[in-house]
């Protein structure tokens, strides 16, 4: 393949490479091969994931999410082994950058954007990102375990599966406590989730602030993710006795928490109407072509 043009972003460092293809007609169906070979940190652009940018219209995959009369573009988003994953919660801010600082829309109004978990919506402040997550999906209790240590974790969907486990009183988060440097996938339950999952290790820092580090399906551990975020915030309103009260209206009802990860902090709200809304920042820091 000849040149092409990429850029590179994150939030909150979780890394991605960009890759405009707006008429669907640079990269067609994604090879997970040139993914992997994109995120490649020694010898690639290196990154955590791919996010295509693609018109909704122009991607019959994109059509089956996302109606393109709602959202004009859709984020084809890839994990950096090159597998596929419905949502990113940085991805999806990181994306809303890259689209207003193009010109691609309107700023200073709502940015809807397809995403294989739904159309989320997504409004700029300044530096700071805000992204409607939607509603969370609580699927129960379930167990994850590195090498010899086992956790009890809370099963939550956020258009991704993920497993949140606390880690008990006294356990360190860092490398060299039980959690280890987590180079390996943690073992989950397989008819749980039969595509995989992310696996957040949390440790409580004080009222409404948690500290986690995340492995992520498809990816390993990166430094950041707000699907996590999201899902560690929901598992942690439910462990506070803090779920949302639909009878409340407004912030008083929403549960908030500020979640700090190796890359940054996210703030994540649980509302009353049952939406998550998670705020961090989202930058672009180079762009460039390439024949990978
Ligand atoms: N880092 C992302 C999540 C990316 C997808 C995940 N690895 C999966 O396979 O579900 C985020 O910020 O949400």
């Amino acid at each position: 393949m000849s040149e092409y043009p990429f850029l590179k972003g994150h939030g909150t460092e979780n890394d991605f490479v960009l890759l405009p293809d707006h008429d669907g007609t640079v990269h067609g169906d994604l090879d997970p091969a040139r993914v992997a070979r994109l995120c490649d940190r020694r010898a690639g652009i290196g990154g955590d994931g791919v996010l295509r940018v693609v018109r909704t219209e122009a991607y019959a995959a994109a059509r089956e999410h996302a109606d393109p009369r709602e959202a004009e573009w859709f984020m084809d988003y890839r994990n950096s082994d090159g597998s596929l994953s419905e949502m990113c919660g940085n991805g999806v801010r990181v994306f809303a950058r890259h689209l207003l600082e193009e010109g691609l829309v309107e700023p200073g109004r709502p940015i809807p954007v397809g995403t294989r978990a739904g159309v989320k919506v997504i409004e700029v402040d300044g530096d700071r990102i805000t992204v409607d997550m939607g509603r969370p999906r609580l699927l129960g209790d379930t167990e994850v375990a590195v090498g010899p240590a086992r956790w009890a974790a809370t099963h939550v969907d956020m258009g991704n599966p993920h497993a949140v486990a606390f880690l008990g009183d006294g356990e360190s988060l860092a490398a060299d406590g039980p959690v280890g440097a987590l180079a390996e996938e943690p073992a989950y339950d397989r008819a749980v989730y039969p595509h995989g999952v992310n696996v957040e290790f949390v440790q409580r820092r004080g009222a409404g602030h948690v500290a986690m580090r995340v492995h992520e399906r498809g990816s390993g551990e990166t430094r950041s993710c707000g699907t996590g975020a999201c899902a560690v915030a929901v598992a942690t309103a439910l462990a506070d006795g803090r779920r949302p009260d639909a009878s409340d209206t407004g912030e008083a009802g929403d549960a908030t928490y500020r979640i700090d990860l190796p890359g940054g902090t996210l703030e994540i709200s649980w509302t009353a109407d049952d939406r998550v809304l998670m705020t961090g920042p989202a930058v672009v820091v180079a762009r460039g072509t390439t024949a990978l």
